[in-house]
């Protein structure tokens, strides 16, 4: 199964798949390509490091989000991917891309979806004061962390924990909940 993983900054994520593959642990896996949304990231440069190919569809370089979209659409169907996985992409894809890759672009979002959703979960759940949020790994569609949901899985709120803290936790479950669902979608392949 070839994936074209997403990412706009750290990638710790995304290490963790690179990983997996490396060790066997996903052993039907094949990272096609990392790609960013702009220059500079750390997700790209760790895949770089680990000798897979990496773009960027560099955001700022397009007047038109409809243009950035239809390139990014371009660059990784020319992957010819069986799955895209957002791994902390901070950027909404439009309507081209979703038809894309119907039904096969998956994103992990640090929140029990659909509670929380957009560019700030971690930091939305604490502002509301809720006693246990989570992450969630769906099929995304054309709104905003919408979308059939594979896997999910709470985390307890701390009185101490700052969005920082909060965010380290979740990323450890999210991390083991990317890999199973690679595992079953890869299974079914
Ligand atoms: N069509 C979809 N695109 C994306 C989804 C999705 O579910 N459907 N998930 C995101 C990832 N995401 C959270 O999971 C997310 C990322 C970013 C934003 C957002 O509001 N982005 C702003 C820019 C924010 C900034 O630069 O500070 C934007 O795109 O204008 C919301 C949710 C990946 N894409
Ligand atoms: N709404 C999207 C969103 O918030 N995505 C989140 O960004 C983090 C990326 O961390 P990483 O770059 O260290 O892998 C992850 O927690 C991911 O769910």
């Amino acid at each position: 199964m070839r994936i074209v993983v997403l990412v706009s900054g750290t990638g710790s994520n995304l290490q963790a798949v690179i990983d997996a593959v490396a060790s066997g642990e996903l052993p039907n896996v094949e990272i096609a390509a990392v790609g960013a949304d702009k220059h500079g990231t750390f997700g790209v440069q760790r895949s770089a490091d680990a000798g897979i190919e990496t773009f960027v569809v560099n955001f700022k370089d397009y007047d038109d989000r409809g243009e950035w979209n239809h390139a990014l659409t371009e660059k990784c169907l020319s992957y010819e991917p069986d799955y895209v996985v957002s791994s902390g992409f901070m950027r909404i894809v439009g309507e081209e891309f979703i038809n894309a890759f119907d039904g096969t672009y998956i994103n992990t979002h640090p929140a029990l979806l659909p509670s929380f959703p957009g560019a700030h979960g971690v930091r939305d759940a604490l502002a509301y004061g809720v006693k246990v949020t989570g992450c969630t790994v769906h099929i995304a569609d054309a709104g905003v962390d919408t979308g059939p949901i594979l896997r999910q899985e709470a985390v307890a709120i701390d009185e101490a924990d700052t969005e920082e803290s909060l965010h380290e936790r979740i990323k450890v479950v999210e991390r083991r909940l990317l890999i199973a669902t690679l595992a079953d979608l890869a299974a079914k392949a």
